[in-house]
C-alpha cells in the first residue's frame, strides 16, 4: 500500500488471563471495505476492540490515521464504532443515545439524514429498553455512522438486521466507502461479505492465516466447481476432488484440477454439458480453516 495506511495493526498480542486471544497480529488497511472472518473465538472481536482502544493490548502497537491508539486517547474521534454486543440506557429513547453519541465528535452527520438512512423514524421516540434486537443494531450502527468518522468500525453490523435493514446497511457502507472511509468489519455473512468487501482477512485462533482481496483469498485455494451430465462419473474424475451426485441427476466435482477434470470428461462422455464455476468465498474459508497452519 503506498498510502499512509488509515489504521493498522502491528504485532499485536493479546491474552485473557495468560490465555492467547491474539498472536502477534499485523495488518495495515487503507480506505475501502476490509472484513475479519474467522470461526467463532478466532479473535476477531478482540482485535476491533483493541483498534478501538476500549481493550488493551498485551503487547504490539495499534495505530488510527497515524496516531498510537490509547484508552479514551484523542483518536476515539477519528473512529465510528459498532461492537457486537449492544447494550443502551433503557431508560433513554434512540434520540436522545444519538444526541448524546454525536456530542463527542466534532462534526456529526446530521441526525435526520441517519434516521432517514438506516429507518430509524419508528422507533426514534421509543425507550432503548423497549427495543427489538434488530433496532438495536439499527441504532448501534447510526451511532458509529453519526461519528462521521474517517474509519468505521462494525462488529457484526448484519447480525439480526432483516432484509430492509441489510439493504440499508449495504447501502450505507457502500457510500462510506465512496467518501474514502476505512471501514472495518467482522462478519460471517460470507455473501454480504463477497458483495461489499475489498479485502478479507482471515483469522484463526488468534493467528492471521490469509489475507488479501476478496478475489485472491478465494482463489488462494482455487477451487472450482466442475458440473456436468452422466450416467456414472467417469472413473477418471474420481480422484481429482469431491464428487456429488446433484438432485437433478448431474454431478458435481469440487476440484483444483477442473482442466484436467474438463479433458477426462469431454473424453468419457458424449454429451456432459460442462459447467465450470469458480468455488464461494465462504467455500474458500471453509478450505483454508481446515488446512493445517502455516
Ligand atoms: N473478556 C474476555 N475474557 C476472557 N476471554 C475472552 C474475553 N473476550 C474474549 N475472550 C476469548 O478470546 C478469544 C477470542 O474471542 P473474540 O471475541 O475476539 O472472538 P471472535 O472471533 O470475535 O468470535 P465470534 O465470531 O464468536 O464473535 C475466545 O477464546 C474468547 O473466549
Amino acid at each position: 500500500m503506498s498510502r499512509e495506511p488509515m489504521a493498522s495493526w502491528e504485532s499485536v498480542s493479546k491474552k485473557y488471563r495468560g490465555v492467547p486471544a491474539l498472536t502477534e497480529f499485523s495488518l495495515a488497511l487503507g480506505p475501502g471495505v476490509h472484513c475479519l472472518l474467522g470461526p467463532n473465538g478466532a479473535g476477531k472481536s478482540t482485535a476491533l476492540g483493541i483498534l478501538t482502544g476500549v481493550r488493551a493490548a498485551s503487547r504490539g502497537t495499534v495505530q488510527v490515521l497515524g496516531k498510537t491508539v490509547v484508552r479514551g486517547g484523542p483518536q476515539t474521534r477519528w473512529l465510528g464504532s459498532v461492537p457486537q454486543s449492544l447494550s443502551f440506557p433503557a431508560t433513554l429513547t434512540a434520540r436522545e443515545v444519538l444526541g448524546f453519541v454525536a456530542m463527542h465528535y466534532p462534526d456529526p452527520v446530521p441526525l435526520g439524514r441517519i434516521v432517514t438512512e438506516l429507518g430509524l423514524q419508528a422507533f426514534l421516540e421509543k425507550h432503548c429498553g423497549g427495543l427489538s434486537g434488530g433496532q438495536r443494531r439499527r441504532l448501534g450502527i447510526a451511532c458509529a455512522v453519526i461519528a462521521n468518522a474517517p474509519v468505521l468500525i462494525l462488529d457484526e453490523p448484519l447480525a439480526g438486521l432483516d432484509i430492509e435493514g441489510r439493504a440499508a446497511v449495504r447501502h450505507l457502507i457502500l457510500a462510506q466507502r465512496s467518501a474514502g472511509r476505512c471501514i472495518i468489519m467482522a462478519s460471517h455473512d460470507y455473501a454480504e461479505v463477497e458483495s461489499t468487501a475489498d479485502t478479507v482477512t482471515l483469522v484463526k485462533d488468534g493467528v492471521r492465516l490469509a489475507s488479501g482481496s476478496t478475489d485472491s483469498v478465494r482463489g488462494t485455494l482455487a477451487l472450482s466447481h466442475v458440473v456436468f451430465n452422466a450416467p456414472e462419473a467417469p472413473a477418471g474424475v474420481t480422484p481429482l476432488g469431491a464428487l456429488q451426485r446433484l438432485d437433478d441427476g448431474r454431478f458435481r466435482l469440487t476440484t483444483r484440477y477442473p482442466d484436467q477434470a474438463a479433458r477426462i470428461l469431454l473424453q468419457a462422455l458424449d454429451r456432459p454439458r460442462l459447467q465450470i464455476n469458480p468455488s464461494s468465498l465462504e467455500e474458500a474459508v471453509g478450505e483454508l480453516l481446515l488446512e493445517p497452519q502455516r
